[in-house]
């Protein structure tokens, strides 16, 4: 087991010539050299390169302080946002953390419960949340890089009405805290007037490249877990993506492969889990990629599967459907604990054959398996081995993957560091809305929604 996070393409050799890794891993180097030398298109919003070794070490300190206030003064926070705004933090806190974490017993968890809000739009999701919040303590952590945002503008004024009842706005203000830009937009504007605390996103770093910032590390820091570990974990990454060549460099491997294999038509790309607690880390990699490479109607579609269970809904199109896909194991190499199979005295289940075993061997079974048989189905396998789920490793996994899209994304030829299909749902929903300005379009959609 090697002691940090590792890429291995070789159970995909079979589908790539040597040549083709040659020829790729020039324009893997070139890539990186844009990315370094910010001469690729995007070239304004690179600040992620450096964030693990170069952020702000006061706004640091005070989001530590942040946490052990909402800590101490709260039994739910709630974390505002969407997209980038809020999967990197879920993400983590849900790899970190307990599989069940805010169904804990209060004294076994000792930090807040944490729900999200304000990553869509439905009435029933916010009624029943604040529901479940009820009568008790609670903060609110509104994250928004713009600060426009429909959907959590809509839940922050929701919630913001119910802590101000709760509390009186004097105190209520004391409860918020908004990560934003550092000057621009409604809610930046609304912190100052009211007095909330403040965090900032950094105008060089885009939201889905933002966990390492204030927008994941206040909620992630709120959850009870390490952040400067975290960052330490990014930080040795960040040293090897930037450092070694291609043959040592994972990023730069995971960037080539996929392209090659995008090249011979796998235009989707699933990432696969064999543990539930990284459902999140598989959507949070979904919007890193999906922004980053879908357009221009170009780029490599962004799947996730949790297995094993999806093997008995996904499985069979996997193995056996449209072969359009490879697949990106994201390996846990050792569990959070051993579970072992007894022997039964009557083997009325059948199960005595694994007696003595342990459970993650039978995980680990399935795992090597369906590899080796997805690859005999051609879906090319590649895999991330994680050593075990801790604050380090993930903050390797982070920028790893935030290095490798970079890469990808510039071999394509795209900008990976935009998002112009974003607007168009947005001005839509406006026209239909009434918002001010969209006056000229809402006629004409209406008629064709008829
Ligand atoms: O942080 P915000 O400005 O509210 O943006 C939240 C999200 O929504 C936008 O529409 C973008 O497509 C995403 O890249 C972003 O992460």
């Amino acid at each position: 087991m090697a002691n940090k996070v590792t890429f291995d393409y070789s159970k995909a050799k079979v589908f790539i010539r040597e040549n083709e890794v040659k020829l790729m891993s020039k324009l893997a180097q070139d890539a990186k050299d844009a990315l370094i030398n910010k001469t690729c298109a995007g070239n304004d919003f690179l600040g992620w390169i450096d964030l693990p070794v170069n952020y702000d070490k006061e706004e640091f300190a005070r989001i530590k302080k942040a946490a052990e206030k909402i800590k101490e003064d709260s039994e739910v926070l709630l974390v505002i946002g969407i997209g980038g705004s809020y999967l990197g933090a879920r993400a983590a806190i849900e790899f970190l953390q307990n599989n069940f974490y805010n169904m804990l017993p209060k004294e076994a968890r000792k930090t807040p419960e944490i729900y999200y809000c304000g990553n869509n739009l439905s009435s029933s999701y916010l009624y029943d949340l604040m529901g479940l919040v009820g009568d008790r303590d609670f903060s609110i952590n509104m994250i928004s890089k713009s600060g426009t945002t429909t959907e959590p503008a809509v839940a922050f004024r929701v919630f913001k009405e119910k802590l101000e009842k709760k509390y009186g706005k004097e105190e209520a203000a004391k409860r918020i805290y908004c990560t934003t830009d550092k000057a621009k937009g409604a809610l930046k504007h609304l912190a100052d007037e009211e007095g909330y605390e403040t965090f900032v996103v950094p105008d060089d770093v885009g939201g889905r490249f933002s966990v390492l910032t204030a927008v994941g590390l206040l909620p992630i820091a709120v959850s009870g877990a390490d952040i400067d570990q975290l960052m330490a974990g990014a930080a040795s990454a960040r040293e090897r993506c930037l450092n070694n060549a291609f043959e040592e460099n994972d990023a730069m491997q995971y960037a080539a492969i996929r392209n090659i294999l995008l090249r011979k038509g796998k235009s989707v790309e699933i990432t696969a889990s064999y543990e539930p607690s990284l459902q999140y880390i598989g959507e949070w990699w979904k919007q890193l990629f999906g922004e980053s490479e879908g357009k221009d109607q170009r780029g490599i579609f962004p799947a996730s599967v949790t297995l094993t269970a999806d093997l008995h809904s996904m499985g069979q199109f996997i193995q056996d459907g449209s072969r359009i896909m490879f697949e990106t194991v994201l390996n846990v190499e050792k569990p959070k604990a051993q579970i072992t199979i007894n022997e039964e005295p009557v083997d009325l289940d059948g199960l005595n054959y694994l007696a003595g075993k342990d459970m993650d061997f039978i995980n680990k079974s399935a795992m090597n398996g369906t590899i080796l048989a997805h690859t005999d189905g051609d879906v090319p396998n590649l895999m991330f081995s994680i050593p075990e789920q801790n604050e380090f490793y993930l903050g390797e996994l982070f920028y790893t993957y935030e290095f490798a899209c970079g890469v990808s994304g510039n071999i394509l030829g795209v900008n990976p560091f935009d998002q112009p299909g974003v607007e168009s749902y947005k001005k839509n929903m406006f026209a239909l809305l009434g918002k001010p300005g969209y006056e000229a379009m809402t006629a004409q959609l209406l008629e064709r929604l008829k």
